[in-house]
């Protein structure tokens, strides 16, 4: 008979190839492959293309080559998602969601199929999905794998969606006017406002919505769900979501040790500005960034570049070229560059840790994506939060109104130049309680990490927990 100790899991990691999700899945990968496990982690072929142009890789380069030199088993693979290389991904978004619904999978199970039929060393013996793919469940009942959702969001999103049945029964589901109501019945979330939850239980695109609920119904069926938070963050919502489900806190998830030369998972070109930086005083400059996936309106765009512009502040401005639906460039106030030459920076994508870590940065404007949350957790970065939408209205509500870390821009409203440039007075001149919390809120992250925290506890528990499934499977 095997023993527990002595299986060796082999897991297949496939993220949505999108780059707020494939960043925690390599960290991930690499989490689990120096806990003795081996990987195999597939990119899309879209993906890997983009990696490789954006990081001049050679097409058959392994992005993991130096973790493989440094004795981890991760290996790489790159599957097709079903479209023409040459297909615009992102303009044509709602055909490339429909594409992931139905095609994907054909992909997937095709090389799952090749993978075990090779019978690698070994043997492939988990999943480790995306929650935001439908179809994990289905391959892993096909080729008797564990199932383990990655969950790349808080919790509290997750018990949201958990709990829709209640929301659509007190009438706090889509459209309606309820909006000055506190919900307080989901179990785990002693209150949350209509206007925090995540966009897909408001007003968001119908497609949208109809696929992230297919996602969950089928996260619901994994053994095991392990997210992207740190237990103390979230725990009374972590509780009630483990009476529903296997799930551990495992977070964060992200890369925590700067002076060690880690994976780049960039997909865009990203220059190093920290010469820059250098010739900035400590605490003084602002960093500004949506991310790598919403589209702002222009009005946005402008009254925060005219907030930047009153407040005085030195910054550095990410804005990518497709931050408008439109794709139009040209997109800030006539002579902003000339105004704020010598203080400030705009760029199309950086590296955002290199400059939440660099000491010369106080502040972080974000559209409260939950990588650059935890980022700027721990950095020590407070924020300005202006959530755009999904799981970032409710992360807002996280960072403001129950960890006190951040301020708030605007709740989805229209935003104002002269509310931009108060919020930024505020994070810049350490006139309110951020700083102080962002400290212990760090802390908490950093004891979770430790020998003896939460989050390295409930990794050894969920390897135990994993490696009991797989002896039940064989
Ligand atoms: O110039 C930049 C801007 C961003 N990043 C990195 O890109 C990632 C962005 O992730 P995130 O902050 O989570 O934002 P999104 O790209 O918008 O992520 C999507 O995925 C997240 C995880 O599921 C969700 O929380 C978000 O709402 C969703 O939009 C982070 O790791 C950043 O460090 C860079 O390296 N350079």
């Amino acid at each position: 008979m095997e023993l527990k100790e002595h299986i060796q899991p082999h897991a297949v990691l496939i993220p949505v190839p999108l780059q707020g999700h494939i960043n925690p899945f390599t960290h991930l990968a690499m989490k689990l492959a120096s806990k003795g496990f081996t990987i195999t982690f597939v990119n899309t072929e879209s993906t890997h293309q983009r990696i490789a142009k954006a990081q001049s890789l050679k097409d058959d380069d392994n992005p993991f080559s130096h973790e493989e030199e440094s004795g981890l088993d991760i290996r790489y693979a790159r599957i097709s998602d079903g479209f023409p290389l040459s297909f615009d991904r992102r303009a044509n978004a709602s055909q490339f969601m429909i594409g992931l619904t139905h095609v994907f999978q054909a992909h997937v199970d095709d090389f799952i199929e090749n993978l075990v039929l090779s019978k690698p060393n070994p043997p492939v013996s988990c999943i480790i999905t995306d929650s935001f793919h439908v179809w994990g469940s289905t391959i892993a009942k096909k080729y008797n794998l564990v199932n383990v959702s990655f969950w790349t969001e808080p919790a509290t999103v997750l018990t949201v969606f958990y709990n829709t049945d209640l929301l659509k029964r007190n009438s706090h589901f889509g459209r309606h006017d309820k909006y000055d109501d506190t919900i307080s019945y989901i179990p785990g979330i002693q209150a949350i406002k209509p206007e925090d939850l995540p966009s897909y239980c408001q007003d968001a695109d119908p497609n949208e919505t109809k696929y992230v609920f297919k996602c969950i119904e089928d996260a619901q069926k994994a053994d095991i769900v392990i997210g992207n938070t740190v237990q103390e963050l979230e725990s009374s919502t972590i509780l009630a979501l483990q009476e529903q489900q296997p799930f551990y806190a495992i977070g964060p998830i992200c890369p925590t040790n700067f002076t060690k030369k880690t994976i780049s998972t960039n997909l865009l070109p990203a220059t190093d500005y920290t010469n820059w930086l250098n010739n900035k005083q400590d605490g003084t400059v602002l960093y500004i960034s949506f991310g790598s996936l919403v589209n702002l309106s222009k009005q946005d765009i402008l009254e925060i570049a005219q907030g930047i512009l009153i407040s005085k502040v030195s910054f550095i401005l990410v804005l990518r070229h497709n931050i408008l639906v439109s794709g139009e460039r040209n997109i800030l106030p006539l002579g902003f560059e000339e105004e704020t030459a010598g203080r400030g920076l705009v760029v199309p994508w950086c590296s955002q840790l290199a400059i939440l870590s660099h000491p010369s940065v106080r502040g972080f404007l974000t559209h409260c994506g939950w990588n650059s949350i935890l980022e700027s957790i721990w950095c020590k970065v407070p924020m300005v939060c202006f959530p755009v939408s999904g799981d970032q209205l409710t992360n807002r509500k996280l960072v403001v109104d129950d960890w006190r870390i951040g301020v708030n821009l605007c709740t989805r409203g229209l935003i104002r130049r002269e509310v931009v440039a108060e919020n930024i007075g505020k994070i810049m001149n350490n006139s309110d309680e951020s700083r102080e919390n962002i400290d212990k809120t760090k802390m908490i992250l950093q004891n979770a990490l430790s020998d003896e925290g939460s989050s390295e506890k409930n990794l050894n528990q969920f390897i135990q927990d994993m490696k009991n499934k797989i002896l039940q499977k064989n």
